[in-house]
């Protein structure tokens, strides 16, 4: 089959190249020239682990193709997916100005198309409000009266693993009104769903475009959970690590994605998270659940920030505590496996200590480059994990790398000034902890002293 793929982010690049893997041919689009020529040569924009060997493998063969107009391709497309981005509003809201404008690109060239050519799937893949298809539906029809239809396909990837998840998906979810979309679809999927043994799921596409953010917001309530319950942990001298394992082994709740974290961050969860919100309260619904699940989370993203003044004494009312100390800190990206660091909880630790006087020495294997086009010299950069620790007062840990677990910590502990650790990801046992002579702080399980 023939597909366009518009917009050449995380979400089009990844659905390029696994269109292009099963064999299909793609073209994919995008705006920014800039972007197109470093995809032309095989390299991605973005960091996401095996991306660049599929672009490069695809390019060559001549089954992947990339191209700054959307003419290129329409007349002998199967079918077109919207991936741009739907990014926050200052009210909450999905931003559908960039869907918009390629719906109404899509109407114009759509006269490019033979008359009587089977009706073009347009496909919604980026994540879109309810009733965004109807939108799209009427902003191509107001340009062309070609056959086609558009449908609700949202993604569900995640960074740092998004080829395996788009390649061998749990489900994929469909918003079509007619047969024809439907067999358009499986024929791009199938090849999918075998390798994984994933679920075709065909439903309205209302019900596509709300399933899409009401996964995002049961999978960021069961972290605010888990943490909430990691905060009470340690106040009754429990241990989230059984809670966590006491409950999950219920088949109805799960061990999976249930791990106290630092507070969730990312391009998803808090723009989708305000964006359902809002489509809650202008229904006359307000999400309550849901609201607490956000107010939990910006509190937790403070924890790690509070542990440390309270460590030093900044709560007992010395707010020099933190002045002139340092602090390594080991993790930027807003989880491990991207160099991806919106709304990651690292930036607002950071202000946190800078705030109080303190010096931060950062490290992260990706993010490093984002972090220092953003904050600059505000932190100082360390190319070594190890050496961040340098004469640090402490060290904090806000990324789950697995380079960080299995680091040699009598060498880290050497290096820092006093064996002193703020995990907000839980890598180490606070048993063993103690027992090197480290004072551990983690998350849901009670600090550990030098023994
Ligand atoms: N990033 C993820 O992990 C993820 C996962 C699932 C769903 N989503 C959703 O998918 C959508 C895209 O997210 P993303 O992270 O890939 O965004 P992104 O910002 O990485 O990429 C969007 C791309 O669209 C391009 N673009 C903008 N206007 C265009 C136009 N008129 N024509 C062609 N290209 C245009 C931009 O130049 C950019 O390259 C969003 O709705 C997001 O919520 C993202
Ligand atoms: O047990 C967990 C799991 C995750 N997190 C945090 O939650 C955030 C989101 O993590 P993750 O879901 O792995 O990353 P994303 O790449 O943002 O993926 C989410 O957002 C995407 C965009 O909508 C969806 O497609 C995915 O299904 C959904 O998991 C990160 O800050 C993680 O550190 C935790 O704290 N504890």
């Amino acid at each position: 089959m023939h597909v366009l793929v518009i917009g050449t982010g995380y979400v089009g690049l990844v659905a390029a190249a696994g269109f292009a893997e099963a064999g299909h041919k793609v073209l994919g689009i995008d705006t920014d020239q800039a972007k197109i020529d470093k995809i032309r040569k095989g390299i991605s924009p973005i960091y996401e682990p095996g991306l660049d060997d599929l672009l490069a493998k695809h390019q060559a063969s001549g089954t992947l193709a990339f191209s700054l107009d959307i003419r290129d391709g329409i007349a002998q497309a199967d079918a077109a997916f919207i991936c741009v981005g739907t990014p926050q509003s200052e009210d909450g809201s999905a931003d559908l100005q960039y869907v918009l404008a390629v719906a109404g690109a899509i109407g114009e060239a759509m006269a490019l198309r033979p008359a009587g050519a089977a009706p073009l799937v347009v496909v919604d893949k980026s994540t879109v409000p309810v009733g965004t298809a109807a939108r799209v539906t009427a902003a191509i029809a107001a340009r062309t009266d070609r056959a086609f239809e558009v449908v609700s396909n949202p993604e569900f990837l995640r960074e740092g693993c998004a080829i395996d998840d788009f390649l061998r998906p749990d489900r994929v979810v469909i918003g079509c009104r007619t047969d024809h979309a439907e067999k358009i679809m499986r024929g791009l999927y199938d090849p999918f769903l075998q390798a994984s043994k994933g679920q075709w799921l065909r439903m309205d596409p209302p019900s596509a475009e709300l399933t899409k953010y009401a996964a995002n917001a049961m999978l960021a309530l069961r972290i605010s959970f888990i943490n909430e319950i990691a905060g009470l942990c340690e106040r009754v001298g429990a241990n989230v690590e059984y809670v966590k394992n006491g409950i999950g082994s219920d088949h109805r709740i799960g061990k999976y994605f249930l791990n106290p974290g630092p507070g969730f961050g990312g391009s998803c969860f808090p723009k989708d998270l305000q964006a359902l919100l809002k489509v809650g309260r202008e229904n006359g619904r307000p999400l309550r659940a849901l609201e607490a699940t956000v107010e939990a989370n910006r509190h937790q993203k403070q924890v790690l920030a509070l542990k440390v003044k309270s460590h030093y004494g900044c709560e007992a009312g010395d707010p020099a505590a933190l002045a002139g100390r340092r602090f390594a800190l080991w993790g930027l990206a807003f989880k491990a496996h991207t160099d991806d660091i919106r709304e990651a909880m690292s930036l607002e630790l950071i202000d946190s200590l800078l705030s109080l006087g303190a010096e931060v020495v950062v490290h992260d294997f990706e993010a490093m480059p984002n972090v220092r086009a953003k904050i600059g010299d505000r932190v100082a950069y360390a190319e070594d994990f190890l050496a961040a620790c340098d004469g640090a007062d402490a060290l904090l840990v806000a990324t789950e790398w697995p380079q960080y677990a299995s680091v040699d910590l009598e060498e880290a502990g050497r290096r820092l000034k006093e064996k002193v650790m703020f995990d907000g990801r839980n890598l180490f046992r606070p048993e063993a902890m103690g027992r090197a002579g480290w004072t551990y702080h983690s998350l849901g399980r009670s600090t550990a002293f030098p023994v």
